[in-house]
């Protein structure tokens, strides 16, 4: 049974963040399949009505403040009926099921064909970095998607064909599909960055091009039907303008998240649980895990499940204690998420981490000098031989990354701030570094080099980890906007 047949039309209007809640609970916890397309519509149609049709007047009514009143919201249900029954028709009409064999699992051609459909449809020219263009009601109400949406859409495109072996699968910056038996197969059915030429239809490269972290070295998340419901939710983009969010989307959001979460949806999937983390930071539900502890759990969910290669829990976790005056823990943090770098080998493709890790390392570091410069130095990192090594293993983390990489990394932009950093630290706490260069026969037995650096401090010292082996270092490395997911390929790519 179809979605919207099972949809409790009690509900309609939607009126309230209870109603919409109502729904997603009765579509997450009755059905053994939920309706992707019914709830991409309806959490868009609420985020587009608050977002983005704002009368003037109620504008100024409302003021911009931080979180300008979103007004009410009313979702009819003859509206989301005629948009659910529209994408229905339109995927329903143009694959032709028996061009594609008589397996209940879906093929190569047919996910292509369905990724076709959906590409064919969309605005020949529009701003793909735009804000709002995630969801299924933009695609049906604009013809607009940016390339997390259009993926989106090919999964609940195939579930509405019945291949429910269609499943999203996700990096940290790009998105595609797995299918077949057991999910083995693996294929493109979106854009990546800009001005990239599409690879949709392709499988997902394994070769050493696969060492780019756009790919997360074969750990992506791979869904199924409610980690797919958690990444449209994630998706929610509360943005009025630059500096405002609505509030009641935020709200909504967040409770919906919450929702996810006692379902334990969100477990394997540590970016959600970091956009949870940064809701909570932002309006604290009371009795709930504080953000500190969900920025953790993200963190643990990378290591439990993706064999610690994701980056942003780190980020994630670091960016929170650098807003909280955490320095020595923000450090830690950044210097935890290098460490993921050393195994990943720097593409162009990978340039949203690079801008992440610039904004670290050239804009977050120098603030802290200066911060701890005149004298807010609660834990006086200059002084501490633990920040020295975190900042330490930081770099170090970032030079490997670029050691066997086609692209260089670091450039001049980047020596400046790092000598200033280094040089603030005391002559006393630097004279502590104790560089050990591994025994050189063993290097050659090994054929891994291996390095260590470690700052006595106390009984503790920290180290860097392993090199890559000789075969990765010559590979050929074959970009989320962090708010809206979406990547920017030129206005007219699609
Ligand atoms: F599908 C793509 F291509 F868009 C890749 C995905 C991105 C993304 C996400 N993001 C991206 C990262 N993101 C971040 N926000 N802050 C970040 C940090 F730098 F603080 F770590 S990372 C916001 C949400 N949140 C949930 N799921 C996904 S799937």
């Amino acid at each position: 049974m179809a979605g919207l047949e099972r949809v409790n039309r009690q509900l309609f209007p939607l009126r309230d963040i209870s109603a919409v809640a109502e729904l997603f609970r009765d579509e997450i916890e009755k059905s053994p399949d939920p309706d992707l397309s019914l709830l991409s519509i309806v959490v868009g149609a609420v985020e587009n009505s608050l977002t983005c049709n704002r009368s003037p007047v109620l504008r100024e009514v409302q003021g911009e403040g931080e979180d300008a009143a979103g007004g009410d919201f009313e979702i009819e249900f003859h509206i989301v009926d005629a948009l659910y029954s529209k994408f229905r028709s339109t995927i329903l009409g143009s694959v032709d099921l028996s061009c594609y064999g008589d397996s209940k699992f879906a093929t190569r051609e047919l996910v292509k064909k369905v990724s076709d459909v959906i590409w064919n449809s969309l605005s020949r020219s529009y701003y793909k970095d735009r804000a709002h263009l995630q969801s299924i009601y933009s695609y049906l109400t604009g013809n607009k998607l940016d390339c997390f949406g259009v993926a989106l859409a090919v999964v609940a495109g195939c579930q509405v064909l019945g291949f429910n072996d269609v499943h999203l699968a996700l990096s940290e910056d790009h998105a595609w599909v797995v299918f077949g038996e057991n999910g083995a197969e693996t294929s493109e059915v979106t854009w990546h960055g800009k001005g990239n030429e599409d690879k949709r239809g392709q499988p997902i490269g394994t070769g050493v091009g696969s060492l780019s972290w756009l790919y997360v070295n074969g750990q992506p998340v791979v869904c199924d039907r409610y980690m797919e419901v958690a990444s449209l939710v994630s998706s929610v983009n509360p943005s009025f303008n630059m500096t405002t969010d609505i509030k009641e989307v935020a709200d909504i959001q967040q409770q919906l998240m919450w929702l996810l979460y006692d379902q334990g949806h969100l477990e394997k999937y540590p970016m959600a649980l970091g956009n949870l983390g940064d809701l909570e930071e932002i309006n604290p539900t009371p009795g709930r895990p504080s953000c500190q502890e969900l920025f953790s759990q993200a963190v643990d969910a990378s290591r439990k499940y993706y064999s610690n290669k994701h980056v942003y829990p780190y980020t994630y976790q670091g960016g929170y204690f650098f807003r909280h005056k955490m320095y020595k823990e923000a450090l830690e943090s950044w210097a935890n998420a290098a460490d993921v770098l050393r195994e990943y080998n720097y593409s162009r493709d990978d340039e949203e981490l690079y801008k992440e890790l610039m904004e670290i390392a050239n804009e977050l570091i120098p603030h802290i000098m200066k911060a701890v410069g005149s004298g807010i130095d609660a834990h006086s990192i200059l002084k501490d031989p633990e920040c020295f090594a975190h900042l330490l293993r930081l770099y170090d983390g970032i030079c490997q990354w670029e050691e066997g990489s086609v692209t260089p990394v670091l450039h001049i932009g980047w020596a400046k701030p790092l000598v200033n950093t280094i040089a603030k630290f005391d002559a006393s706490v630097r004279a502590q570094l104790v560089i050990d260069l591994q025994d050189e026969q063993e290097e050659e037995a090994s054929s891994m080099k291996e390095e260590r650096v470690s700052v006595k401090s106390g009984s503790e010292e920290s180290s860097s980890g392993e090199r890559k082996s000789e075969e990765q270092t010559n590979d050929r490395g074959d970009s989320l906007n962090n708010n809206n997911y979406s990547k920017t390929p030129d206005a007219d790519s699609t």
